[in-house]
């Protein structure tokens, strides 16, 4: 048998740029918020503290990078003017529990062979461990919290007490700095007042990215990663344009790019052009919503999901925020899930809308129905079935386990039924 693989190199010269954890030379168009930015830091390298910072903005709009950049800066500008300071990073997404976020600030503090274990320790033991460590340090202390939105309603004491712990007497000699980043809008409104005072000492906000910003940033990821003379004209502002139409997400932007190539390496076409753009971007479509459904929402997220989508699918019954909540209800009970508060559902609901999974009408049902959301699915529902029935490292889901997610190829309907 021949090699199914085809001729290496003709089309891309280097995919490292296109890692997620890759931090580019240059930041483009970020110069306002980069600005804003060392304004709140300017006091670590005069030796005046840390203070708490909040950023927000849309996904995909260099939160994560600008902060990296921010961060390495920090670190060279410490180090050349001798001024001790360690700095704590956290994605809440990845450890989604006050418990993990602890930990994790803790092990990061600790040697390797001395790192508080997974399991056991109470959450008072592991406040008073993190306090205990960061009096140990040399110098300030600044604290990034990715994501901080996925810790839901368990934040309040991250958010508020341990920006404010010098003030509160939990700690002695270190000041901590926390930055807290959000891709949910709606956040910042949900936090408490005092927790909104401590933390958005100075706010950021970074802003959706227009087609000409896009165009400048993949331009600029195109020159490292394709050969010369491989990406057609035109190419970059399709890419641009459709990402701007969307959210404004230089991410998605650059996946349409880095699937336009590889549909151009697949049929061995010598450069990229605008149909292969085309034909990426109803993959790139697909993939987005299978990696949100897997990867990005929580486990009661997903369950949300499944009651709105068995409630799109069901033509004797409307996806109106209250029969969610009963479909929603019955789920948890076959899979042994605790059931959230109906507006911890809500708020559930509102995620996955930001996702761009649903869409909320607001509906008058009469004088006796009043008012109620109807949400819609704006996805197939094929697709999200496929992304629920596996977790973020591929393997079976808890409610593809149950058998809760019904094969599109033997009919929704009786599965669906069995939870109305
Ligand atoms: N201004 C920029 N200059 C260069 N690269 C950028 C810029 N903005 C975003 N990128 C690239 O786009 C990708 C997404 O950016 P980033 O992870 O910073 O977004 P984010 O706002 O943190 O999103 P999320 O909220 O989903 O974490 C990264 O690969 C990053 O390198």
């Amino acid at each position: 048998m021949d090699s199914p693989f085809d001729e290496p190199g003709k089309i891309f010269a280097d995919k490292r740029p296109l890692d997620e954890g890759y931090t580019p030379e240059t930041i483009l168009c970020r110069d306002e918020e980069i600005s804003r930015y060392s304004e709140a830091l300017q006091d670590i390298i005069e030796g005046f503290g840390p203070n708490n910072v909040f950023i927000y903005g849309q996904t995909g709009n260099g939160k994560t990078v600008v902060t990296k950049k921010m961060t390495d800066f920090l670190r060279e500008e410490t180090d050349q003017h001798d001024i001790p300071l360690t700095i704590l990073e956290v994605n809440c997404n990845k450890d989604d529990s006050i418990f993990n976020v602890l930990i994790s600030l803790i092990n990061q503090i600790r040697p390797p062979d001395d790192q508080v274990p997974e399991q056991g320790p109470t959450k008072g033991f592991l406040w008073s461990t993190l306090y205990d460590e960061l009096d140990q340090l040399e110098g300030d202390a600044v604290v990034v919290l990715d994501e901080i939105d996925m810790l839901g309603a368990d934040n309040d004491k991250l958010l508020y007490e341990f920006p404010r712990a010098r003030k509160m007497g939990s700690l002695e000699e270190t000041r901590v700095g926390v930055i807290g980043i959000s891709n949910n809008h709606m956040f910042k409104d949900s936090l408490d007042p005092r927790v909104k005072s401590t933390l958005c000492e100075y706010e950021i906000f970074f802003s959706p990215y227009d087609a000409t910003e896009l165009t400048e940033i993949l331009d600029h990821y195109a020159d490292l990663v394709f050969r010369e003379g491989t990406v057609d004209d035109g190419v970059i502002q399709l890419c641009a344009a459709r990402a701007a139409q969307e959210q404004g997400d230089a991410r998605e932007a650059l996946d349409l790019l880095e699937t336009a190539g590889n549909v151009a390496r697949k049929q061995d076409a010598p450069k990229v052009t605008e149909e292969h753009v085309e034909e990426a971007g109803s993959r790139v479509e697909e993939q987005r919503v299978l990696t949100i459904v897997r990867d990005q929402l929580t486990s009661q997220m997903k369950l949300t999901l499944l009651a709105t989508t068995f409630l799109n699918i069901d033509e004797e019954s409307s996806p109106r925020a209250k029969n969610i909540y009963n479909v929603y209800e019955n789920i948890c009970n076959v899979c042994g899930y605790e059931p959230r508060s109906k507006r911890r559902v809500n708020d559930f609901l509102d995620s996955i809308r930001l996702y761009g999974l649903l869409e909320r009408d607001e509906r008058n049902l009469g004088r006796a129905g009043g008012r109620s959301y109807i949400h819609t699915l704006e996805v197939s529902p094929e697709l999200v079935f496929e992304g629920l029935k596996y977790d973020q490292e591929g393997s079976e889901s808890m409610l593809e386990r149950y058998d809760l997610v019904p094969d599109p190829e033997q009919g929704a309907q009786a599965r669906i039924t069995s939870f109305m």
